[in-house]
């Protein structure tokens, strides 16, 4: 029997059931959030300031209690389970909470100790070669650069071999080129089987990175699905066709296509999705010769997963 999608997809590691959470003060933060993350998967969870991302990971991680809801961890409920469902996560938060003081080699090993897991050199000589630490081992943490300091925070997480590393906002302030080091560190991880969740303000890092984006607006997730299927869908590309001789207007012969005109009328915009591109493009191109339209150059642009953000965000807004 042929196997069905389902049965292919990899399965959960965390189950988040109609989760919910009213602070104190009376502010709801997150409203029945149901959300599965697949073992082995980057999953990006993006969402505007304020949105509820810390909120979803603290009480994951059970720093918060929930309102109401359940949570399970390699099926481990993460209240009644707490040491088994917590031993199974490392979390990187967004502030450096960390022994200023102290070597990245003690602190590094000391975490390990938190969890009860009991020495391990080996590992943590591992982690620290993994992320370009181990000539910083014996420094204290207050004398490294601050990409350094993010780095140690990682190695913290790592080192009681979670299977699911949290990484809330991990490259905030990072410069570009160890951006690109934390991508591909994260793709190392991800390659030895730890399934990761990340949360960024850069769209652009989701869009590297991620096999499935999460959206969270208000408390509530308001969409979740794979990368690929998503550019795909929502993803548009246009290709502008710059004119000899401007236009006044879309001659009327012209009229049945996609197309729209720059305000000073010396460009042409042609609007396809990603399916039937070529075929489109060559009967634009027949069809511009028959008018006699002469055109000087020709660019294509395709919209980044930031462009789809965007607009979902704005759809939804305008919808509210
Ligand atoms: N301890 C608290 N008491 C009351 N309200 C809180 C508390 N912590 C967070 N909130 C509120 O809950 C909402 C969600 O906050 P949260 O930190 O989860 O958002 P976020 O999506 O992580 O935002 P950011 O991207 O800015 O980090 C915000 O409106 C915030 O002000």
């Amino acid at each position: 029997m042929a196997e069905t999608r389902e049965e292919k997809r990899a399965p959960s590691i965390i189950t988040v059931t109609e989760l919910s959470k009213t602070y104190a003060g009376g502010f709801r933060a997150l409203d029945s959030v149901n959300l599965d993350i697949r073992r082995g998967e980057i999953f990006a969870l993006l969402g505007p300031n304020g949105a509820g991302k810390t909120t979803l990971i603290s009480i994951i991680c059970g720093i918060v209690n929930a309102s109401s809801g359940q949570v399970r961890v390699g099926g481990h409920d993460i209240w009644r389970e707490f040491r088994a469902a917590r031993s199974l996560i490392g979390l990187v938060p967004q502030e450096l909470t960390t022994d200023m003081f102290e070597t990245v080699w003690a602190t590094v090993n000391f975490s390990r100790g938190l969890f009860g897991k009991p020495a391990d050199k080996a590992l943590v000589e591992r982690i620290l070669r993994e992320l370009s630490l181990w000539d910083k081992r014996n420094e204290r943490i207050m004398a490294l650069s601050g990409g350094m300091k993010r780095r140690v925070m990682i190695a913290k997480a790592l080192s009681h071999e979670p299977a699911v590393l949290f990484l809330d906002e991990p490259t905030a302030g990072v410069d570009v080129s160890l951006r690109r080091d934390m991508w591909a560190m994260v793709r190392r991880l991800r390659e030895n089987g730890v399934t990761i969740i990340l949360t960024t303000h850069y769209i652009e890092e989701a869009e590297e990175m991620a096999d499935r984006i999460g959206i969270i607006r208000g408390g509530r997730i308001t969409l979740v699905e794979e990368k690929a299927a998503l550019m795909e869908k929502l993803g548009k590309k246009q290709l502008t066709v710059q004119l000899q001789h401007p236009l006044a207007d879309i001659p009327e012969a012209l009229s049945d296509l996609p197309l729209t005109l720059s305000a000073d009328g010396c460009a042409l915009h042609y609007h396809f999705d990603s399916q039937g591109a070529q075929a489109g493009i060559a009967v634009l191109m027949r069809r511009l010769g028959e008018q006699g339209i002469e055109f000087v150059d020709l660019h294509s642009h395709q919209s980044s997963l930031e462009d789809i953000f965007v607009s979902l965000v704005q759809a939804r807004e305008g919808a509210e």
